[in-house]
């Protein structure tokens, strides 16, 4: 270029153009950056997008956890005897409680040092008879725990049909349920952990440590579980008759099947797998998530316990002060939701709380009810307050209990959630309590012909009922059994 053009092109470049009187350099400057930052914008939209492709990608490898999303509780059983089936759960809400508590403990050091000094220790899963190095297949062959049975991938999965959704039996918060048989004809429940969470990885740990060693006629069985890649899962024995919120509040029909002797049962059940927890372990378990989907149901109406993915090992005689509370909104203690102190007290609570929805059918926490019923806590202590005992009772309930059955078995709940954690009863002497009442229960029917009478009958005849207010808005029964007072520890039952 010569020098003339150069001083041509100088003052072209330097003429105003129509652009807000810009010069012609300035603008073609605009003109470049825009480009530039285009170009940048297009690159980075194409990388993002490329890593969301392989992200999605690898989270279909790690077991379909996306599908898993839009799957709701789906109730697949095989039909038994042609009879009833569970019901599909209602549309009840509920919420997790996972609260962060700002005391961090000396002692969960403590808490967890103790897991080791378990008096079922390391041995193997009784009657299992499954040690280190019963795994099969190509997986990893054995379990570093030293109990149950290390299943592989594939076993699960023939066991399963892929996981296929049509073997989903629930979804909790933590993973899905899938229904399963084993080559051998066993059936098992196969609980996949969310693992690309990790809360759910941390639970799969703490739940093989505590449920592996336990085994009791009503706590659900831990067989084993599956470590493989991404996979977290847990096998357990499988309990084929839904769980007993279902039962509570699925659609039942207008005579729910739950008659008044198989709640009692539901409940003694339920109370001795907690005894055995509580007191029949060392170091103690505390459950920590007592609600009434965690109540397993076999055909004859025998309660199991499941879910113990919340459950930590405690030092006998001591209080714990856990850095986050955990439970079901309306179940959890109110000293355990402040402060995060955890004792088996806590589980009482929930316990006490399992029984009111269990007498009366409603859910701890109901927001479809008109005020001063929402709370079922709150609403229960003001009908027995106002010597209207007898109207909590489930309309459902095909038949009314006895006004002494109804009222032992309200004393005890309401012992169960006393605000004072140190007054509740422990888990043994609810079991007590419940015997009692059991005994009176199996005498009255028997005397009285209680099936055949309704709900009027017994409002008529009962309408002074002896449950007197407490202070606290508790109540106490001036009728109460001696045997209830003069306590012995009984055996815990395996
Ligand atoms: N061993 C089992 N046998 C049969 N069904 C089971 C078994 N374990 C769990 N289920 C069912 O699977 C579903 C999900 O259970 P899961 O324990 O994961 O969650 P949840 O108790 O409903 O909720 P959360 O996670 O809040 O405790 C429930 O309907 C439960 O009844």
């Amino acid at each position: 270029m010569s020098l003339f053009d150069g001083a041509l092109m100088n003052t072209e470049l330097s003429k105003r153009t129509s652009i807000f009187g810009l010069r012609l350099w300035v603008v073609i400057g605009i003109l470049i950056g825009v480009f530039i930052v285009f170009t940048l914008f297009l690159i980075s939209l194409c990388l993002v997008s490329r890593r969301s492709r392989r992200r999605r990608r690898s989270h279909k490898l790690a077991g379909a956890l996306d599908a898993s999303k839009e799957i709701h509780t789906i109730v697949h059983l095989p039909a038994a005897h042609g009879v009833l089936r569970p019901p599909a759960p209602a549309k009840v809400p509920e919420h997790r409680v996972v609260v962060q508590c700002d005391r961090v403990s000396s002692e969960e050091s403590k808490g967890s040092g103790c897991e080791t000094t378990s008096s079922f220790g390391s041995g193997s899963v009784g009657g299992l008879g499954l040690g280190p190095g019963s795994g099969s297949g190509s997986g990893p062959e054995v379990s570093h725990l030293g109990w149950g049975r290390w299943y592989t991938l594939r076993e699960l999965e023939d066991a399963t049909g892929g996981l296929c959704p049509e073997n989903v039996v629930g979804e909790g918060g933590y993973g899905i349920v899938y229904h399963g048989v084993l080559t051998d004809g066993t059936k098992i429940a196969v609980k996949n952990l969310l693992n690309n969470k990790g809360q759910a990885e941390k639970e799969f740990k703490v739940e093989v440590e505590a449920i592996g060693r336990v085994r009791h006629k009503n706590l659900v069985r831990l067989l084993g579980y599956c470590v493989e890649g991404a996979y977290r899962m847990l096998v357990y024995e499988y309990v084929d008759n839904g769980n007993l919120e279902q039962w509570l509040h699925g659609d039942v029909g207008a005579v729910s099947p739950l008659t008044w002797n198989i709640r009692m049962n539901i409940i003694l059940g339920t109370a001795r797998g907690l005894a055995y927890l509580h007191e029949g372990l060392e170091p103690k378990v505390v459950h920590r998530d007592v609600k009434s989907s965690n109540i397993l149901l076999d055909r004859q109406w025998n309660s199991k316990v499941s879910d113990f993915g919340l459950a930590k090992l405690l030092c006998s005689e001591n209080s714990y002060v856990t850095t986050r509370v955990m439970g079901t909104f309306g179940y959890v203690a109110p000293e355990y939701a402040c402060t995060g102190m955890l004792t088996e007290k806590s589980d009482i609570y929930s316990f006490g709380i399992l029984i009111m929805e269990i007498i009366t059918g409603r859910s701890p926490v109901d927001y479809s009810r008109p005020q001063g019923e929402v709370n079922l806590i709150d609403w229960l202590k003001t009908m027995v307050g106002n010597r209207k005992a007898e109207e909590v009772v489930d309309p459902k309930l095909p038949e009314m209990p006895s006004s002494k059955a109804l009222k032992r078995a309200l004393l005890i709940a309401l012992r169960c959630v006393d605000p004072d954690a140190t007054k509740r009863p422990k888990m043994g002497h609810v079991i007590h309590m419940l015997e009692a009442d059991d005994l009176l229960f199996n005498n009255e029917h028997r005397t009285e012909g209680e099936s055949s009478r309704s709900h009027r009958d017994y409002q008529l005849e009962h309408k002074d009922s002896k449950l007197d207010k407490r202070t606290d808005g508790g109540v106490i029964d001036q009728s109460e059994d001696a045997s209830s007072r003069n306590h012995h520890q009984p055996t815990i039952r395996r």
